[in-house]
């Protein structure tokens, strides 16, 4: 521990509110869309999680990094959040599975974050006004200036982000156990626990950049494709690739991100949440079965479906099949053939649950099943 206290901080809003605290993590600027996150638990997947490219994460549990960051729960190669805001940072590390502590790993990792915010206040102010683009600083002390430079930067609408967290080459996660299944997943921002969940069912998962075609997806010898969650908003994205997927009536799964450009290429539009949904309780409602789950979620965009009807698609009957119980927004997707046969679904929460409840594990089960023709 450092016998002296961090130095002064600042967080700037874009509209100007002003947020004074400590350096946290790496020293400098940064900036990027502030984001607030509810989950109590999870705060190292959150940090892993690509879908957080270019957004400054605000943690609304007041003690961070208790439990330092270990060896296993990386959900891909690097902090991808462009700045980390919390109350009150653990003095001490203190789990069994910690390897190293908490800041020391954020500023190896470059990424600047403030402590010492009432992240309550800051919460309150971006769910009354809505997420909006911040700067942090331990270099400016001048909130004027750092003011001018945070309405320089680019908005979270309209930025096409999948392609900077995409990998660059293929790579494959072999099934455990007998394999059943082939899946070419496309990587527009992958968490690693989604082809872990299904290697665990059996599936043989081949990881592919977010450029992928139709004919790299056959060349896998896919029994089914999935789209991944990731940043940036979906408006952006090309969906010729997934319609030529559908057109071809392969089984499809997408997740958050894969669920919006589900939505697009059945024709639907998308749009920006004032605040969005980010932490691991909220309430999602199946409507096949009535069941409610308890979710994780991550998105500030949503899809603009009718949740009162299907809506004819030129590959068949689409229906929102799960809604969010908080303010029913559209968190899941399905696509039936004439004859009632599911051919594709998708999901906007988050049901790899990293971190997160367990409850929407099954969605893995329908996967294969579908890929099995039973649905
Ligand atoms: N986790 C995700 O896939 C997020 C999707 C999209 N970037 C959004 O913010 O809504």
């Amino acid at each position: 521990m450092p016998s002296h206290a961090p130095a002064p901080a600042i967080l700037v809003l874009e509209d100007g509110r002003v947020f004074r605290g400590r350096s946290y993590g790496a020293a400098g600027e940064t900036f990027g869309e502030a984001v607030f996150n509810t989950g109590m638990t999870g705060y190292q997947e959150t940090l892993t999680d690509p879908s957080y490219h270019r957004q400054v994460v605000v943690m609304t549990a007041p003690h961070i990094g208790n439990t330092g960051v270990n060896g296993e729960d990386d959900e891909s190669r690097r902090i991808w959040v462009a700045g980390y805001v919390v109350r009150d940072p653990a003095r001490r590390t203190s789990n069994w599975r910690a390897t190293r502590d908490l800041a020391d790993e954020l500023a190896d990792q470059g990424v600047v974050g403030i402590s010492d915010i009432d992240t309550r206040a800051l919460t309150r102010h971006l769910r009354e006004r809505g997420s909006m683009r911040c700067g942090i600083s331990s270099t400016e002390s001048d909130p004027q200036a750092l003011l001018a430079r945070v309405l320089e930067q680019p908005a979270m609408k309209g930025a096409d982000l999948a392609g900077e967290v995409s990998v660059d080459a293929a790579y494959v996660v072999p099934a455990q156990g007998d394999k059943r299944f082939t899946v070419a997943a496309l990587d527009l921002g992958i968490k690693g626990m989604t082809p872990e969940l299904m290697a665990q069912r059996g599936i043989e998962v081949h990881v592919l950049p977010a450029t992928a075609t139709l004919d790299d997806i056959r060349a896998t010898g896919a029994d089914g494709v999935f789209f991944s969650n990731g940043p940036g908003d979906p408006a952006t994205a090309d969906v010729s690739t997934l319609q030529a997927v559908l057109a071809a009536d392969l089984p499809y799964f997408g997740i958050c991100f894969g669920n919006q450009l589900f939505g697009r290429a059945l024709g639907f539009g998308t749009y920006k949440l004032k605040y969005g949904h980010r932490g691991i309780n909220q309430p999602v409602m199946d409507r096949t079965t009535g069941k409610v789950e308890v979710t994780a979620h991550n998105h500030g965009f949503a899809v603009d479906a009718p949740l009162d009807r299907p809506t004819t698609t030129p590959y068949g009957e689409a229906t929102v099949s799960h809604v969010c119980l908080n303010d029913d927004v559209v968190e899941g997707l399905e696509l039936r053939a004439a004859d009632g046969r599911l051919r594709a679904f998708s999901v906007q929460y988050h049901p790899e649950a990293a971190a997160g409840p367990h409850d929407a594990a099954y969605l893995f089960d329908r996967f294969t099943s579908l890929m099995a023709g039973d649905l």
